[in-house]
Protein backbone atom coordinates (compact mmCIF):
# COMPACT_ATOMS: atom_id res chain seq x y z
CA UNK A 1 0.00 0.00 0.00
CA UNK A 2 3.06 2.54 0.67
CA UNK A 3 4.97 2.99 -2.31
CA UNK A 4 2.01 3.11 -4.50
CA UNK A 5 2.58 7.07 -4.91
CA UNK A 6 5.80 8.03 -7.33
CA UNK A 7 7.85 10.72 -6.71
CA UNK A 8 7.04 13.49 -9.19
CA UNK A 9 10.29 15.96 -8.78
CA UNK A 10 7.50 18.67 -9.70
CA UNK A 11 4.56 17.84 -6.93
CA UNK A 12 7.03 16.71 -4.38
CA UNK A 13 6.54 19.90 -2.75
CA UNK A 14 2.89 19.81 -2.49
CA UNK A 15 2.42 16.37 -1.60
CA UNK A 16 1.14 16.26 2.33
CA UNK A 17 2.74 13.70 4.23
CA UNK A 18 -0.63 12.16 4.36
CA UNK A 19 -0.73 11.78 0.81
CA UNK A 20 2.84 10.10 0.85
CA UNK A 21 2.41 8.11 3.30
CA UNK A 22 -0.85 6.55 0.96
CA UNK A 23 -3.87 8.12 2.38
CA UNK A 24 -6.84 7.05 4.34
CA UNK A 25 -5.93 3.16 4.27
CA UNK A 26 -2.31 3.86 5.44
CA UNK A 27 -3.10 5.57 8.11
CA UNK A 28 -5.82 3.15 9.35
CA UNK A 29 -2.91 0.35 9.31
CA UNK A 30 -0.65 2.62 10.89
CA UNK A 31 -2.62 3.29 13.73
CA UNK A 32 -3.53 -0.47 14.41
CA UNK A 33 0.20 -1.23 14.11
CA UNK A 34 1.22 1.87 16.86
CA UNK A 35 -1.10 0.76 18.87
CA UNK A 36 -0.29 -2.77 19.21
CA UNK A 37 3.09 -1.70 19.83
CA UNK A 38 1.65 0.62 22.26
CA UNK A 39 -0.48 -1.91 23.97
CA UNK A 40 2.91 -4.02 24.68
CA UNK A 41 5.13 -1.38 25.97
CA UNK A 42 5.30 -1.67 30.14
CA UNK A 43 6.29 1.86 29.80
CA UNK A 44 3.01 3.37 28.90
CA UNK A 45 0.60 0.41 28.26
CA UNK A 46 -1.25 1.33 31.71
CA UNK A 47 -2.42 4.30 30.64
CA UNK A 48 -4.77 2.96 28.12
CA UNK A 49 -5.86 -0.02 30.71
CA UNK A 50 -9.85 2.15 31.14
CA UNK A 51 -9.59 3.73 27.79
CA UNK A 52 -12.27 2.64 25.38
CA UNK A 53 -9.60 1.42 22.61
CA UNK A 54 -12.13 1.01 19.60
CA UNK A 55 -12.92 4.96 20.32
CA UNK A 56 -9.46 6.17 20.64
CA UNK A 57 -8.08 4.52 17.24
CA UNK A 58 -10.74 6.67 15.60
CA UNK A 59 -9.80 9.30 17.29
CA UNK A 60 -6.14 8.93 16.60
CA UNK A 61 -6.65 8.33 13.10
CA UNK A 62 -8.94 11.25 12.39
CA UNK A 63 -5.81 13.06 14.32
CA UNK A 64 -3.01 11.95 12.37
CA UNK A 65 -4.65 12.38 9.05
CA UNK A 66 -5.10 16.24 10.40
CA UNK A 67 -1.63 16.51 11.05
CA UNK A 68 -0.57 15.22 8.09
CA UNK A 69 -2.48 17.53 6.31
CA UNK A 70 -4.78 15.09 5.15
CA UNK A 71 -9.17 16.04 5.17
CA UNK A 72 -9.88 17.03 8.64
CA UNK A 73 -12.38 15.41 10.51
CA UNK A 74 -11.33 15.80 13.66
CA UNK A 75 -13.33 16.93 16.30
CA UNK A 76 -11.99 15.46 19.24
CA UNK A 77 -9.55 17.46 22.50
CA UNK A 78 -7.10 19.68 22.15
CA UNK A 79 -3.88 17.99 22.93
CA UNK A 80 -3.49 20.18 26.30
CA UNK A 81 -7.35 18.94 26.95
CA UNK A 82 -6.71 15.33 26.16
CA UNK A 83 -3.49 15.01 27.69
CA UNK A 84 -4.35 16.84 31.71
CA UNK A 85 -3.47 15.35 34.79
CA UNK A 86 -2.19 12.25 33.20
CA UNK A 87 1.47 13.68 34.67
CA UNK A 88 3.24 12.90 31.08
CA UNK A 89 6.75 12.92 31.18
CA UNK A 90 9.41 12.84 28.56
CA UNK A 91 9.77 9.13 28.74
CA UNK A 92 6.14 8.14 28.25
CA UNK A 93 6.51 10.62 25.09
CA UNK A 94 9.43 9.22 23.85
CA UNK A 95 7.97 5.59 23.98
CA UNK A 96 4.55 7.10 22.10
CA UNK A 97 7.00 8.32 19.54
CA UNK A 98 9.13 5.15 19.63
CA UNK A 99 6.20 3.51 19.26
CA UNK A 100 5.29 5.49 16.12
CA UNK A 101 8.50 5.77 14.84
CA UNK A 102 8.64 1.71 14.94
CA UNK A 103 5.32 1.63 13.00
CA UNK A 104 6.86 3.75 10.26
CA UNK A 105 9.53 1.81 9.43
CA UNK A 106 7.60 -1.58 9.67
CA UNK A 107 5.51 -0.51 6.66
CA UNK A 108 8.65 0.62 4.88
CA UNK A 109 7.78 4.30 5.26
CA UNK A 110 11.28 6.21 3.55
CA UNK A 111 12.87 7.80 6.73
CA UNK A 112 12.48 11.09 5.26
CA UNK A 113 8.58 10.80 5.42
CA UNK A 114 9.15 9.33 9.17
CA UNK A 115 11.36 12.50 9.99
CA UNK A 116 8.40 14.79 8.86
CA UNK A 117 6.33 12.87 11.08
CA UNK A 118 8.34 12.64 13.81
CA UNK A 119 8.49 16.59 13.55
CA UNK A 120 4.39 16.96 13.93
CA UNK A 121 4.67 14.84 16.37
CA UNK A 122 7.20 17.25 18.56
CA UNK A 123 5.23 20.28 17.48
CA UNK A 124 2.57 18.73 20.08
CA UNK A 125 4.75 17.93 22.84
CA UNK A 126 4.48 20.79 25.43
CA UNK A 127 0.86 20.56 24.53
CA UNK A 128 0.64 16.73 24.92
CA UNK A 129 3.05 17.00 28.60
CA UNK A 130 0.98 19.47 29.42
CA UNK A 131 3.92 22.07 29.54
C1 LIG B 1 2.45 12.90 19.61
C2 LIG B 1 1.95 12.52 20.76
C3 LIG B 1 0.48 12.25 21.00
C4 LIG B 1 -0.61 12.46 20.20
C5 LIG B 1 -0.66 13.05 18.79
C6 LIG B 1 -1.77 11.99 20.93
C7 LIG B 1 -3.08 12.03 20.46
C8 LIG B 1 -4.20 11.74 21.22
C9 LIG B 1 -5.58 11.94 20.79
C10 LIG B 1 -6.00 12.47 19.43
C11 LIG B 1 -6.38 11.57 21.80
C12 LIG B 1 -7.93 11.62 21.83
C13 LIG B 1 -8.39 12.93 22.42
C14 LIG B 1 -9.87 12.96 22.73
O1 LIG B 1 -10.30 12.22 23.60
O2 LIG B 1 -10.61 13.72 22.10
C15 LIG B 1 -5.52 11.10 22.88
C16 LIG B 1 -5.95 10.60 24.07
C17 LIG B 1 -5.14 9.91 24.94
N1 LIG B 1 -3.76 9.87 24.93
FE1 LIG B 1 -2.59 10.69 23.56
N2 LIG B 1 -1.36 11.49 22.13
C18 LIG B 1 0.00 11.64 22.22
C19 LIG B 1 0.80 11.26 23.28
C20 LIG B 1 0.39 10.50 24.35
C21 LIG B 1 1.25 9.95 25.38
C22 LIG B 1 2.76 10.19 25.47
C23 LIG B 1 0.43 9.21 26.20
C24 LIG B 1 0.81 8.37 27.39
C25 LIG B 1 1.85 7.59 27.43
C26 LIG B 1 -0.92 9.34 25.71
C27 LIG B 1 -2.03 8.77 26.29
C28 LIG B 1 -3.34 9.06 25.95
C29 LIG B 1 -4.50 8.51 26.66
C30 LIG B 1 -4.46 7.55 27.86
C31 LIG B 1 -5.63 9.06 26.02
C32 LIG B 1 -7.11 8.74 26.35
C33 LIG B 1 -7.68 9.76 27.27
C34 LIG B 1 -9.09 9.34 27.63
O3 LIG B 1 -9.88 8.98 26.74
O4 LIG B 1 -9.39 9.38 28.80
N3 LIG B 1 -0.91 10.12 24.59
N4 LIG B 1 -4.20 11.23 22.48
Amino acid sequence: MFGLFKKNPETELEKTVFDKLGGAPAIDLAVDIFYRKVLVDDRIAHFFDTVDMENQHKKQKAFLTMAFGGPNHYTGKDMREAHKGMNLTEEHFGAVAEALVGTLQELNVPQEDIGSVVEIAASVKDDVLNR
